[in-house]
């Protein structure tokens, strides 16, 4: 037994138990204190400390990186940020220390995109309000093909998040409708599996570095039958891709939970890391909300570089929410989609947009309008006053903007004939209806599509995407149209002018009026043909292009989940990084603790071993009781971080909840339970309580109880609770429960309203408090040869002034020296708080407590989480 039994009336305290366990407070905070600092703070090294002490200092050769971006204009770089793998590039993946992977075009890609075309149509999202239906998206159609980068703009509210959610599959409030199609087919639940969203605001670790930051997305988004190794390649090859080699040892940085600031990426190189998550599973679309949002115009034009890109080299469809892109960002995308008020104002080429507007009546000045998207933005915005002098001729009514939009689906919908009869849409004479009013149409087409609104010359043509002007489609829209005959003058296939590969509607029908006509003449239409090539036969064409077999069942493991264990473990991971490396948790809740604890020992240090120390113990172990309800306030900050976090992680549906939940538990215990014992057995052995092992260990448990759900209930109120200051508000009320109904400062049978009283069972304190006091009373004598404390003697005399009895010398002697062999039972203590339940059954009871906090706390949080639904 390594705790000496204390001598009989002499020194009470247990030294070697207080004196250790603080001892070990302060080993175990430094140790993770420097660890958190050597990766937190990069000058900090322990070797160069020794160096400079010891050893000549150590001149490192560090190689003339230039600022990431280059020091060239935007211009000028765009061709380098357009391909990384160019010098500068060359020069960051040699500065992967221990990652060294070798760069260059020639290695191949760990996991290839699997190539998709993506179609929508009449999407549409309704929500029921008060005031009745409230639609955000009506009839909005659109495609994308692989390596098409796509912008979706419109004004604030005009449905832009609501779309790429939709798009994205990622949306689960709202009524929707319309249809998804990929290569054709309606998209499927696995979809999700094959596409990357990338949010406004990310949601990194900050004390993570870049490389664990993608490691743990790998880890979590990559299936469990990819190999370690493989993986650690892909996190390689996407560090490479996005410019990010440099920086893989560079702290995220940011604000940690409790204030500390962290320096580390910069915005640019955050919002690439964010993209770098995004595409480790090579999904075949990468959705970006406003991916430029925050950034100088610089590093958004970095940003964008890469984008553009990626998408080129790996075939990945990128559609990105954008607000006024720059001249040259604006140049980097494809195609464009334009809502306003819900409504599909166009959906092309970026070049077709002036031309589809300016059939309209609306001309494109740029001495007056500025840029192509601010001038667009601009003409579809509605609802507030614009002057003439400084929009031109313009969109200025919700009226409007609805007939536009019909005239613009009438046109998507006429050369997407094939497509339209999947989405039990309205047939075309309702569709042609609303668009009329416009007033287009007539004059000119006979060869030249003079009348034919341009979209149908303009989509997909422009920067080669499958650019040509007689593709099938072509063929297709003729055969569904009944229009037939070469593209007039607008049907060049340069690929240049945004003339191209869906033309051919227009040669020899009229104008626009005439195809009104001729379209509403048209018998019902024959089932439809997919839009797109058939996903088996691009599956096919993308498996004879594989090397082995291998290969290919990599790729169709990706498109697989993550198993539970495998998001467990890296969950994890990432928790236990996150705790232990924030200096307000593991370091900074122990050092408290001990100290604390040294405090209040000092107060009770030595309390004497006979009947005169009852009420300080009484009052001691209360007073850790209320301790350990009041510590974990100071860790609010940190759980509603936590909450944030998950809600975050899990709309992205990043991992189950289950795994989160449990693999923070897994990760905070230990260090909960340490900084608990440390308080408990340094003011244990510091004030001299019941001096033995199993006393020791019996009112260490009963505290740890106590604090895990005191914590547990912060956690509970913090996922609840809208904001923090509520969460303090939830909390402070079981506080006040636990503090009031626990039989000490007024006990149950002198209180009045006796109801109330049952609220005692709603207080771990009220039970946590009988355990103790069980503990450290039952079955013991103590020695009164000093008799009943003088103060409280003198206390009785006085409360009671006309008992003659008690002035008597007899009975002063009786009470201030009883005899050498007075003893008092302090099971009395016991029976004045009619506490009688073992100490088995309290911590039964406590465990149970335990066990329901975190029940309601992981029930909470799947309830917030369905709330969260976009
Ligand atoms: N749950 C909801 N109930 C009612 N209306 C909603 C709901 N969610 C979104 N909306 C409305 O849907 C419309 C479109 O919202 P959305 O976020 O898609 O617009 P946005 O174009 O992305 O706007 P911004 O550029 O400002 O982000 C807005 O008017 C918004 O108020």
């Amino acid at each position: 037994m390594w705790v000496p039994k204390a001598r009989e009336g002499g020194e009470t305290t247990i030294v070697p138990l207080w004196v250790s366990a603080f001892a070990f407070a302060h080993l175990f905070s430094g140790y993770w204190l420097v660890k958190s600092m050597l990766v937190t703070n990069p000058q900090l090294s322990l070797r160069r400390l020794f160096c400079c002490c010891f050893l000549r200092a150590p001149v490192e050769r560090l190689p003339a990186v230039q600022p990431e971006g280059g020091s060239g204009t935007p211009g000028e770089d765009l061709d380098e940020l357009a391909h990384p793998k160019g010098r500068l590039a060359e020069l960051q993946a040699s500065e992967l220390d221990g990652h060294r992977v070798s760069s260059g075009s020639t290695q191949p890609s760990v996991a290839e995109v699997d190539r998709i075309e993506l179609e929508w149509q009449a999407l549409s999202c309704w929500y029921s309000t008060n005031t009745g239906n409230k639609w955000v998206l009506k009839d909005v159609y659109g495609s994308a093909r692989p390596s098409e980068m796509q912008a979706l703009m419109g004004p604030s509210g005009a449905g832009k998040s609501t779309l790429m959610d939709i798009l994205a599959q990622r949306k689960s409030t709202g009524h929707l409708g319309g249809v998804v199609l990929v290569d054709g087919l309606p998209a499927d639940a696995a979809f999700i599996r094959r596409t990357a969203y990338v949010p406004q605001f990310d949601n990194f670790v900050p004390v993570m570095t870049t490389l664990e930051t993608l490691q743990f997305y790998a880890g979590i988004i990559l299936p469990s039958r990819c190999l370690a190794s493989r993986r650690a390649a892909r996190v390689d090859e996407v560090l490479r891709e996005m410019g990010l080699a440099a920086a893989a040892k560079t702290l995220v940085g940011g604000q940690v939970p409790g204030g500390l600031f962290h320096r580390g990426l910069s915005g640019g190189e955050r919002k690439r890391l964010s993209i770098a998550a995004g595409v480790l599973a090579a999904p075949s679309v990468v959705f970006l909300d406003e991916p430029t949002t925050g950034l100088d115009s610089f590093a958004a034009l970095t940003v964008m570089g890469y984008l553009r890109r990626m998408a080129r080299d790996n075939g990945h469809i990128v559609i990105a929410c954008i607000h006024q892109p720059r001249a040259a960002i604006w140049s980097m995308f494809d195609s464009v989609t334009l809502l306003s008020c819900g409504r599909l104002m166009y959906t092309g080429t970026c070049d077709g947009l002036p031309d589809w507007f300016a059939s309209l009546g609306f001309d494109y000045n740029a001495g007056l309008h500025g840029t192509v998207p601010d001038w667009a933005l601009d003409l579809v915005a509605c609802g507030s006053h614009k002057p003439r002098a400084y929009f031109g001729t313009t969109i200025s009514s919700r009226r409007e903007v609805r007939t536009l939009s019909a005239h613009f689906v009438a046109q998507w919908l006429g050369v997407h004939s094939s497509c339209r009869l999947a989405t039990g849409e309205t047939d075309d004479s309702s569709i042609l209806h609303r668009a009329r009013g416009g007033g287009w149409g007539g004059g000119g087409g006979g060869g030249g599509g003079g009348g034919l609104p341009p979209l149908i010359r303009a989509h997909h043509g422009g920067r080669g995407l499958d650019g040509g002007g007689g593709g099938s489609k072509e063929k297709l829209l003729a055969g569904g149209m009944g229009l037939s005959g070469p593209l007039g003058s607008g049907g060049s296939s340069s690929g240049s002018s945004g003339i191209g590969a869906y033309g051919g509607a227009g040669g020899g029908a009229g104008g626009w009026g005439a195809q009104q006509q001729q379209q509403q003449q048209q018998p019902p239409r024959s089932p439809r043909r997919p839009c797109s090539p058939s996903r088996a036969t691009l599956c096919d064409r993308a498996a004879a292009s594989l090397p082995s077999c291998a290969m290919d069942e990599e790729r169709a493991a990706l498109l697989r989940p993550a198993g539970w264990l495998q998001q467990y473990r890296w969950v994890l991971y990432r928790e236990y990084i996150t705790i232990t490396r924030n200096p307000a948790e593991v370091a900074g809740r122990t050092l408290t603790n001990s100290w604390v604890a040294a405090t209040m020992g000092l107060l009770y240090y030595s309390i004497p071993n006979d009947s005169t120390s009852l009420r300080a113990k009484i009052n001691m172990l209360l007073n850790m009781l209320a301790f350990f309800c009041l510590m974990p306030y100071i860790s609010m900050s940190l759980y509603t971080a936590g909450k944030a976090t998950y809600l975050a992680d899990v709309s992205a549906k990043l991992y189950s909840p289950s795994a989160y939940y449990l693999a923070k538990v897994t990760a905070t215990l230990p260090f909960q339970l340490v900084s608990c014992l440390t308080f408990t057995f340094v003011l244990y052995g510091m004030a001299g309580l019941r001096n033995s092992v199993e006393a020791i260990w019996a009112q260490g448990a009963i505290t740890s109880c106590m604090a895990l759900i005191a914590v547990q209930v912060m956690h509970f109120c913090a996922v609840v609770a809208p904001t923090q200051d509520v969460a303090f508000m939830y909390s402070i009320a079981w506080t006040c429960v636990q503090l009031l109904f626990n039989n000490f400062f007024i006990t149950f049978k002198e209180v009045t309203l006796q109801w109330l009283t049952h609220l005692k069972y709603l207080s771990a304190v009220y039970y946590a408090y009988e355990g103790m006091a069980v503990v450290e009373f039952e079955g013991i004598s103590l020695p009164c040869s000093r008799g009943l404390d003088p103060a409280g003697a003198a206390f009785l005399r006085e409360l009671l002034p006309n008992t003659k009895l008690l002035k008597l010398k007899a009975v002063q002697n009786a009470i201030s020296h009883p005899g050498a062999d007075c003893v008092a039972d302090a099971g009395a203590v016991l029976e004045y708080f009619q506490f009688g339940r073992g100490f088995k059954l309290t911590l039964g009871i406590l465990g149970g407590y335990w066990l329901v906090t975190h029940v309601a706390t992981y029930a909470a949080m799947l309830v917030v989480a369905r709330r969260e639904r976009r």
